[in-house]
């Protein structure tokens, strides 16, 4: 892919200058530091370890080979609704209930994604929904850090180092979130590093766990909140000026809030593609109150394109949100979801923008930085993987 004349001038600060060759092949994906803010533990098994370990628990699925069972959970997912989507959870999370099946699952997790050249990581999981065969709260998260810390080791001496911190989630529709919160911040040395909310969206807006996020702020402690995705702008609005969550999973409705002579986006009747957009074109976008705030704000945006082509959130990767975002030079972040049930990877998400959102190099460097700045790690050691990782690849 070489440059095309339609990106924007890198500004001030961006050093990759425009001239550069920006071709980006397989190789060099496979091989760039990334950084994933939103990958679901629970959404992210080997199909191998799904069939191994319901043998092990007598545990029915709808497929008995990998090939098999990879499929069912890809088209399945392909639902177009949210909710039909969480359906398929059932399977993974029906093998993630004892201490030795959750560190498993974590250690692989870790894992695969050093072997995709991811050198930080959150994953998240909801404990409330590992309690089935008798584990306490608390030893749900101990098994998982453990099994973190025993991939973190196996990474390292693959030389593939990486990081991995956990978020704790509760689930929207139930009534656990402060219980989940204290759950959360007490694991806050031992690899916690935030909390997040997820599950259907539609019905159960983020406010109805206030008392979790007041409690939350009042501990000095992270979270993000899935806001955004089967639900529009109230939704986002809620999850920031109500309940002051510091990123947003997802976010890609936050479009809903961009229009051009009045008209929304998305619903523009010649519909180029967002990386065709000319300049002249993207300075008559008009950014709403809200939209204005996220971007003045730097409020990180957790994107994950295949995710939201199954739900339905959005058509084509072409016509997704993330690009014209990014152009729009909104703090965008890009992330997996759930590697199972969109048979994907940090890689093939990237490799999908290069290929069919006209992405280069630059946009990938740009995510990657944005995502490690936006990361709930401290601060200087966010400074110490840009500087020392991120930069000297994309930069070299
Ligand atoms: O994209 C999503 N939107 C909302 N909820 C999700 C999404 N992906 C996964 N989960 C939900 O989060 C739980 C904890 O990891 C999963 O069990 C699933 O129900
Ligand atoms: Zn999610």
């Amino acid at each position: 892919m070489s440059l095309s004349a339609c990106q924007p001038s890198p500004r001030k600060g961006h050093t990759v200058p425009e001239t550069q060759d920006q071709t980006v092949d397989h190789e060099t994906i496979r091989v760039a530091p990334k950084a994933l803010l939103h990958d679901h533990l629970d959404g992210g098994l080997r199909p191998a370890t799904v069939l191994e370990l319901s043998a092990q628990i007598g545990h029915e699925l709808p497929a008995d080979d990998v090939d098999g069972l990879a499929e069912w959970f890809r088209a399945s997912a392909d639902s177009g609704s949210l909710v039909r989507y969480l359906e398929t959870f059932d399977h993974t999370i029906a093998v993630m209930q004892t201490a030795e099946g959750l560190r498993r699952v974590a250690r692989e997790c870790v894992e695969d994604l050093a072997a995709d050249g991811v050198v930080y990581a959150e994953s998240r999981y909801a404990p409330e929904q590992h309690l089935s065969q008798g584990l306490s709260l608390d030893e749900v998260v101990e098994a998982v850090e453990e099994g973190i810390r025993e991939g973190e080791a196996l990474a390292a001496e693959a030389g593939r180092p990486i990081r991995v911190d956990t978020l704790v989630t509760a689930m929207r529709h139930a009534a656990k979130s402060r219980e989940i919160a204290e759950l959360a911040v007490r694991h806050r040395d031992a690899g916690v590093a935030g909390f997040d909310i997820a599950g259907a969206e539609a019905g159960f807006p983020p406010t109805r766990h206030l008392d979790a996020f007041e409690y939350l702020r009042r501990e000095n402690f992270h979270f993000t909140i899935h806001a955004g995705e089967a639900f529009g702008l109230p939704s986002i609005w809620e999850a920031i000026q109500w309940c002051g969550a510091e990123r947003l999973g997802h976010g890609v409705r936050l479009v809903d809030d961009l229009t051009i002579d009045g008209v929304p986006v998305a619903e523009l009747d010649d519909q180029v593609p967002y990386a065709e957009w000319t300049e002249e074109q993207l300075a008559s976008v008009q950014l709403g109150r809200l939209a204005a705030y996220v971007r003045d704000r730097r409020i990180p945006l957790e994107m994950c394109p295949s995710s939201n082509l199954q739900t339905g959130a959005s058509p084509t990767i072409a016509a997704h949100p993330i690009t014209l975002l990014d152009r729009l030079r909104f703090r965008v972040t890009l992330n997996t979801d759930n590697r199972l049930m969109s048979g994907t990877s940090m890689s093939r998400e990237m490799e999908l923008l290069v290929a069919e959102a006209g992405w280069d190099l630059r946009h990938l460097r740009r995510v990657t930085v944005n995502a490690m700045k936006s990361a709930f790690l401290p601060f200087d050691q966010r400074l110490d993987i840009i500087e020392n990782q991120i930069k000297p690849f994309y930069d070299g």
